[in-house]
């Protein structure tokens, strides 16, 4: 595991059930911004105790270069969730991923235990929302400790508790992303997407992606391989972006201290420069991250 910069590309974050070794090995060639090394759903419980050391193993090594690595745990109150913690906390991935995250206070407590079993300070916990009950008390969880780096959505679990459907679009279950996605900018950390379940449709992926960054998510998390292309492209800013960000910033400059100017003949005021400095910084991140994948 290696240190993060400043900013760090979560476009694609792709699950695997720890327990699947031809997955794990597959996971270092593929260019993906982070992994989570699953020992929640994807994995039976007879296999849990050995895929926990998996993850473990994994994590700690230096095998997947920049990727940002997280070992997703057990639920609280689950007979795995504290040796799961515990592992997890000694492997030190840069986050330990909780499902069904209800309260602040169960951030608390597992901010807690991560300490007590040694969690180093790089390590975050990314909390997941996929209830009803997380997502009404989503900026209190948001805003519990510093250490929680990211909300990921869990829409299969928020579909289940709804007694939704999945649909093309996904109406049943915008207002609990909206929510989700206004608590973890109020507090500043990393918001992602929810899991396409159909690993054969592209084009139903792809469209669930461009609503997903249209939103505001970071990126999305995937189960399959097939997936991560269109989510690394789909999460980028596209090279118009980034040229017209450069085009306004330099208006700006140009402007010389006039509150307001004009770039292709749409108002600009410092706020738009700021978001176009983002885009750039972003741009900056992934070209860096994809040469050290190259
Ligand atoms: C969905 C799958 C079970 C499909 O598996 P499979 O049929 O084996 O796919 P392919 O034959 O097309 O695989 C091609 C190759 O890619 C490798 N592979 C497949 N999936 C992954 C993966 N996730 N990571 C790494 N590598 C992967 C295969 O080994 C093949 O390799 P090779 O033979 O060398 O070419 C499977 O994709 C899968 O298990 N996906 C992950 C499922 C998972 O992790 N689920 C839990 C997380 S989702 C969730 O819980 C959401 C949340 O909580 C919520 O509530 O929404
Ligand atoms: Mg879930």
């Amino acid at each position: 595991m290696t240190d993060s910069p400043a900013f760090t590309p979560l476009r694609s974050v792709l699950y695997m059930p720890s327990s699947n070794a031809k997955a794990l090995e597959k996971a270092k060639t593929l260019p993906i911004d982070g992994v989570i090394f699953d020992l929640e759903d994807a994995v039976a419980p007879d296999a849990k105790p050995d895929a926990r050391e998996a993850a473990a193993a994994a994590a700690g090594s230096d095998d997947y270069g920049k990727r940002t690595l997280t070992i997703r745990v057990n639920g609280i109150g689950t007979e795995w969730h504290e040796a799961d913690i515990i592992a997890a906390s000694q492997a030190g991935p840069h986050a330990i991923v909780v499902p069904k995250v209800n309260s602040a206070d169960e951030v608390k407590q597992l901010v807690a235990a991560m300490e007590k079993a040694g969690a180093p300070e790089h390590t975050k916990l990314w909390a997941m929302v996929e209830t009803p009950v997380a997502i009404l008390g989503a900026l209190s969880i948001a805003q519990a400790s510093d250490r929680l780096g990211a909300f990921v959505l869990g829409t299969n679990d928020l579909v289940k508790e709804l007694y939704a459907e999945h649909v093309p679009g996904r109406a049943p279950i915008l207002p609990s992303l909206h929510t989700a996605l206004l608590a973890g900018r109020a507090a500043g950390i990393a918001v992602i997407d929810g899991v396409y379940n159909n690993v054969k449709d592209i084009d139903g992926f792809l469209a669930e992606c461009e609503q997903g960054r249209q939103m505001g998510f970071d990126g999305k998390t995937l189960i399959h391989p097939g997936q991560v292309e269109g989510a690394n492209s789909a999460f980028a800013p596209s090279a118009q972006a980034v040229e017209d960000a450069r085009g306004l910033i330099q208006a700006w400059e140009d402007g010389k201290g006039a509150g307001v100017v004009t770039y292709n003949g749409k108002m600009v005021e410092n706020l738009h420069v700021e978001s176009a400095q983002r885009t750039l910084d972003i741009h900056e991140a992934i070209t860096a991250l994809e040469s050290e994948q190259a």
